[in-house]
């Protein structure tokens, strides 16, 4: 047997995923959870500890229950939430809780950053992309005014899935997709910016403080000796780049290629497809990120999703199985209700400071299962709005691929075909980001300088990404329609609540 791990360190969980290439089949898998730390001022933070543990927790477990021989693990892929920062000292030791890609505590140092750049269009054409407050830039800069004397003792910048290559390999690297996530790199030309990096600190070398960039195919190196001896795992198992949730997703969702369309309801929701080219695009909301296949991935991000819908979950004390037949009870559109889903601030539209609400509530809707259909119904018009801005820039979007914790949801799936008005199916496996790791984990192991790069990686994607074809849902003609107005409806109550929202 030979085995790879795919391993997606998400906001709520870490998965491990086992796929066995010899019988071309995922042998188990298994999630552990991690907590999030929260204030009022939009702070989202977490331990780097908390990862490695709930890893070891995840891989002990699939491991177990599976009886997989450890030894047999050829490969390890990491995929990891973006722009979180992970601040190291010399001797490689976390030295601050890590700031999320959902912390918006970070939105003055954003703005002037984005200032000093001489505004957003100017920062655009020096980035290819628009620092929005989720990215890592930002949250430097915060560490470097808040904590003067922790900003003396760093000596590298990590994003979570390199922090997790390093515990790994004591191997210190940063991949283009999750490195387009940080706001210092210029995405065209693929190189760190260096007036960016001046903007953060004219003294010192911001340069030193990164690693070295690595293409998307690489092996960057095997598990220590101390990671082998925990894991029980050969010596020379490699880890191999990882990278970035959305871009390990592209990859386990065969989303290689132009022309598909992927949909994650996770914590964040986001929309990507693939471009051999950049996308020059006038709207900001369109984060031209690396893909992690030596590409490009266009993608829109909600910071509303299992976030909010969650909230409502558990204000309720129902469990998942209990919220989905709410949301099934109630009719569309939630007998009127209407909630603008912002528990967490928004990325887009760009609102990092905004709060939610909920609107249109009388004595005869206020219930437990509208407001469940409610939130579900706005964190999918969130999402509608992200492809209408696809759309715009000439981005075409004919079937979307469904992905993450909230596509389990039949009618939540349903939903999402109706608000769009588009089809959606599932992923065999809709733990797309921790198959697409280990995918990229064959991919650096097997790579073939000798090959075609893209046609190996796609060998991989025809074997292992499965569309779930009975999980197919076209829109209802009916349905879609009533949805078309009632998203007409949140669009005015977000602009009459968010005048600055002009699209
Ligand atoms: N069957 C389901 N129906 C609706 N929501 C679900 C279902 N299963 C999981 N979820 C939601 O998905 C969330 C986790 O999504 P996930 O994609 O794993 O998040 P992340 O990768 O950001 O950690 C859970 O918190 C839950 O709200
Ligand atoms: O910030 C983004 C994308 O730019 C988020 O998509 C994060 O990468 C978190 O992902 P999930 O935990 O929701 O999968």
């Amino acid at each position: 047997m030979t085995l790879y791990l795919g391993v997606d360190c998400g906001t709520q969980s870490t998965k491990v995923l086992v796929l066995d290439t010899q019988n071309e089949r995922i042998l188990g898998q298994a999630s552990a959870p991690h907590q999030i730390i929260s204030d009022t001022n939009g702070k989202r933070e977490q331990l780097a500890e908390w990862w490695t543990t709930a890893f070891s927790e995840a891989f002990n477990e699939v491991l177990t229950r599976n009886k997989i021989d450890s030894r047999r693990i050829r490969a390890i892929g990491i995929s990891g939430q973006q722009h979180g920062f992970v601040p190291l000292d010399v001797d490689g030791n976390v030295i601050a809780p890590v700031k999320l890609w959902c912390d918006t505590e970070t939105v003055i140092q954003n703005e002037l950053l984005i200032e000093c750049l001489g505004g957003q269009s100017s920062a655009f054409k020096k980035l290819g992309i628009i620092p929005q407050t989720g990215f890592t830039v930002s949250k430097i800069l915060w560490f470097k005014q808040k904590y003067p004397e922790l900003w003396n003792k760093l000596d590298k910048i990590l994003l979570p899935h390199d922090y997790l290559n390093y515990w790994l390999t004591g191997k210190l690297s940063m991949e283009f997709g999750d490195a387009s996530g940080t706001g210092l790199l210029n995405v065209i030309d693929k190189k760190w910016n260096l007036e960016v990096l001046a903007t953060i600190s004219s003294e010192q070398d911001v340069l030193a403080l990164l690693p070295q960039l690595s293409e998307a195919q690489k092996v960057i190196g095997t598990v220590s000796a101390e990671i082998a001896k925990k894991f029980n795992l050969d010596p020379s198992t490699k880890v191999s780049t990882g990278g970035g949730d959305n871009m390990m997703a592209a990859i386990g969702t065969g989303n290689i290629e132009p022309g598909i369309t992927t949909m994650s309801l996770g914590t964040s929701g986001t929309i990507f497809t693939y471009s051999d080219t950049p996308v020059v695009n006038q709207s900001q909301s369109i984060a031209q990120f690396c893909s992690s296949t030596n590409g490009w991935l266009p993608l829109i991000c909600t910071m509303n999703v299992t976030s909010a819908t969650s909230s409502i979950q558990e204000l309720f004390k129902k469990d998942i199985e209990q919220f989905n037949s709410a949301i099934s009870s109630a009719n569309p559109g939630a007998d009127g209700i209407t909630i603008l889903p912002f528990f967490n601030g928004e990325r887009t539209p760009d609102l990092p400071t905004a709060k939610g609400s909920i609107h249109g509530i009388d004595l005869t809707n206020l219930s437990e299962s509208n407001l469940c259909r409610a939130v579900i119904e706005s964190a999918t018009y969130g999402l509608k709005y992200g492809i209408e801005l696809f759309i715009r820039e000439g981005i075409q979007v004919e079937e979307i691929r469904l992905i993450g914790g909230g596509s389990k949801s039949q009618i939540w799936r349903e939903i999402v075909a109706n608000v769009t008005g588009k089809p959606v199916v599932s992923v065999i496996n809709e733990e797309a980001a921790a198959l697409g790791a280990a995918i990229q984990a064959v991919w650096c192991d097997t790579f073939d300088e000798n090959l075609n790069e893209f046609n190996q990686l796609k060998a991989l994607t025809d074997k292992y990404v499965t569309l779930d074809e009975t999980s197919r849902i076209f829109p209802n003609k009916e349905l879609s329609e009533s949805y078309a107005k009632l998203y007409q409806n949140y669009l005015k109550l977000l602009k009459h609540n968010f005048p600055e929202v002009t699209v």
